[in-house]
């Protein structure tokens, strides 16, 4: 039988695998609650099923995680992404920026922006089999590694600021976190900056087109894998930069051409 694991965050139709639901199916349930971050606390579940098993809704909700197939995921205590809106003060860009009470933004939120995720195990990187098996489905060809830390990026501090104004590219921006963490904030349909959190283990996509910046946090340091279809274009675009016709596509809900290219590809699973 075709077994999967699935694992969904708090904001991921979590109700959808109540035990309730799940009674009579052959899939077994349990529910892991996590505190081990003081600042990102994760409720998540650990669901075992077989595809068959699945109800056209729950196939939906879920499809983004049937990209790997039959493969068994890394069970860790976060396997889901933070994010939130972020607040408007001018303090140190390597702080959350949270608003007060904090509002999160959810998986789901984030794919309608056409921001993806996918939580890797980065010990094994070099070897990874899940790594692979995502270059090749996506057409990742091209890769390198860049640790960003006063000691070892040469030009730091310039980097640092450029990788933080504003803007976007006329490509995807893939990027794997080997070690460390560090903040991307992307734009959503209503020029609002959401804070993504990236950790060891988070790879994210942003599509083409996006407004976004990048930040270190608190800690100072990042090690990433960069990916590229083909042959990498760094060109970064400062905005305003809204003549490109990829801009000009966006529809009223945010989500691009590109982004939705992916999403019926990332559901053909
Ligand atoms: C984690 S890689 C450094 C950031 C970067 O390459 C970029 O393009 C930010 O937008
Ligand atoms: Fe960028
Ligand atoms: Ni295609």
């Amino acid at each position: 039988m075709d077994f999967v694991n699935i694992f969904l965050g708090k904001n991921n139709n979590l109700e959808m695998f109540s035990p309730e639901l799940l009674s009579g199916t052959r899939m077994q349930h349990r529910t892991l609650r996590s505190d081990w971050s003081h600042s990102r606390k994760f409720s998540y579940s650990h669901v075992t099923c077989s595809r068959s098993t699945l109800s056209p809704a729950q196939r939906e909700s879920t499809r983004y995680l049937f990209v790997f197939g039959s493969s068994a995921r890394v069970l860790g205590p976060n396997m889901g992404l933070e994010a939130w809106y972020m607040d408007s003060s001018d303090d140190d860009q390597r702080k959350p920026h949270r608003l007060n009470p904090n509002v999160s933004v959810s998986l789901d939120e984030l794919r309608k922006l056409g921001v993806f995720h996918w939580k890797l195990n980065a010990d094994v990187y070099e070897t990874d089999p899940e790594l692979e098996q995502i270059r090749k489905e996506q057409g990742y060809s091209y890769m390198d590694i860049i640790t960003i830390h006063k000691d070892t990026l040469p030009n730091y501090e310039e980097k640092v600021k450029v990788f933080y104004e504003e803007h976007l590219h006329l490509d995807d921006e893939i990027r794997y976190i080997l070690d460390g963490q560090a903040y991307f904030d992307v734009r959503d349909e209503k020029d609002r900056w959401i804070r993504i959190a990236m950790e060891k283990g988070d790879l994210i996509t942003l599509p083409a087109g996006i407004y976004h910046r990048f930040t270190l946090d608190e800690t100072n340091y990042v090690k990433a894998m960069r990916l590229f279809v083909g042959e990498p274009v760094w060109k970064a675009y400062n905005r305003p930069a809204d003549d490109f016709h990829i801009r000009q596509n966006q529809n009223t809900s945010g989500l691009n051409p590109s982004a939705t290219h992916r999403l019926v590809h990332r559901s053909q699973v």
